[in-house]
């Protein structure tokens, strides 16, 4: 009772509690500086240093705590967050910012030795899911298309979909199912239950999610201003080198940094030298360009953190 008193003022966060998403959003909230102390067991953790509680909830909870404005930000997937709006038949939660985690495709999966080759072979058979509302609007759209909307107004949908919360991937070996839809990042889950895939349903990653009216929207503000400082900072690396200045038009469309390159002049007569922010998955390639256009000096720093502006 005390800790729910105070509660207060504070900006409700959803978190992950468990799973796959829970490690990365733990690292994204030490990187963003919210400082917290979890005691065995509770699911509730008051902040030390901003006005802010974080609450550890399953993933697919997520999005009703933030969608009801129980909470006012969230991490989930964005397959839980479409499977929620899809159930409540309501765009009820804003999904602000992708994150670069969690990335994974939702897809449909029939036994690899089996005749079944193409989604509209399952129509009229059993698929076994944990994501039944976008797996019900899948198969929806391909029975219109096989059969017109009419028809599918008159008899109603043919395909059976059945929930199973987790080990999905066995419903076809225990007979259970024809076809399953379930996430596939590495493919080794369903490799391993010999299982292939036959069409994706959504590609999906860690989002963050806003209520429509959060109870404190500057800190809103802040906590989605911190976040996307951190995941900048992994995704760029700032580039420096020394550059004769008549060279400066040649290599400036291989670092056009994120707005404009920064230039200061040498103490040596001619010479300048350029910092600029590079994406880190192009920085070897970019290297390579500098270095043939004659750049030198060409250094690589990592970006620990940043703030990008908001105007
Ligand atoms: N293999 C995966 N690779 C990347 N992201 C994944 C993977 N599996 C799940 N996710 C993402 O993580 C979210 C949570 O999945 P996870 O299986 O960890 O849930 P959970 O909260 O532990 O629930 P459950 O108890 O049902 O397993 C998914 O909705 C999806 O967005
Ligand atoms: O393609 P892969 O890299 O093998 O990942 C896919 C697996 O990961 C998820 O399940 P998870 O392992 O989180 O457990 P669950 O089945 O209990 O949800 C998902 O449901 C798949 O089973």
């Amino acid at each position: 009772m005390e800790l729910v008193n105070s509660l207060d003022g504070r900006l409700l966060m959803a978190v992950p509690k468990k799973g796959r998403l829970y490690d990365a959003a733990l690292t994204l909230l030490q990187g963003s500086d919210i400082q917290f102390h979890r005691h065995n067991r509770l699911d509730i953790a008051l902040c030390h240093n901003l006005p802010i509680a974080l609450v550890f909830l399953g993933a697919a909870d997520i999005p009703v705590f933030v969608g009801e404005g129980r909470c006012d930000l969230g991490i989930t997937g964005q397959d839980q967050v479409a499977e929620h709006q899809i159930a409540e038949n309501q765009v009820s939660v804003e999904e602000i910012l992708e994150l670069g985690f969690g990335k994974c495709k939702l897809q449909v999966q029939v036994p690899a030795k089996g005749p079944i080759k193409d989604p509209k072979e399952l129509v009229g058979k059993t698929v076994v899911t944990s994501f039944t509302h976008l797996s019900k609007e899948y198969f929806k759209s391909l029975e219109v298309e096989l059969f017109g909307a009419e028809a599918f107004e008159r008899d109603g949908m043919k395909t059976t979909m059945k929930y199973v919360g987790g080990s999905v991937e066995a419903a076809c070996a225990l007979g259970v199912a024809d076809g399953i839809v379930d996430l596939v990042e590495s493919g080794e889950t369903m490799k391993a239950a010999g299982l292939t895939a036959i069409s994706t349903v959504m590609a999906t990653q860690a989002v963050l999610i806003k209520s429509k009216h959060p109870r404190n929207p500057q800190m809103a503000e802040l906590i989605l201003s911190r976040i996307k400082g951190v995941i900048n900072a992994k995704k760029y690396v700032l580039c420096s080198y020394n550059i004769p200045r008549t060279l400066l038009s040649v290599v400036h469309n291989i670092t056009p940094g994120r707005r404009a390159p920064t230039i200061t002049s040498l103490e040596e007569e001619g010479w300048v030298a350029v910092q600029a922010m590079v994406e880190r998955s192009r920085v070897a390639s970019v290297m390579d360009e500098l270095d043939e256009a004659g750049a030198h000096d060409i250094l690589v720093t990592q970006i620990t953190n940043s703030r990008v502006g908001k105007h």
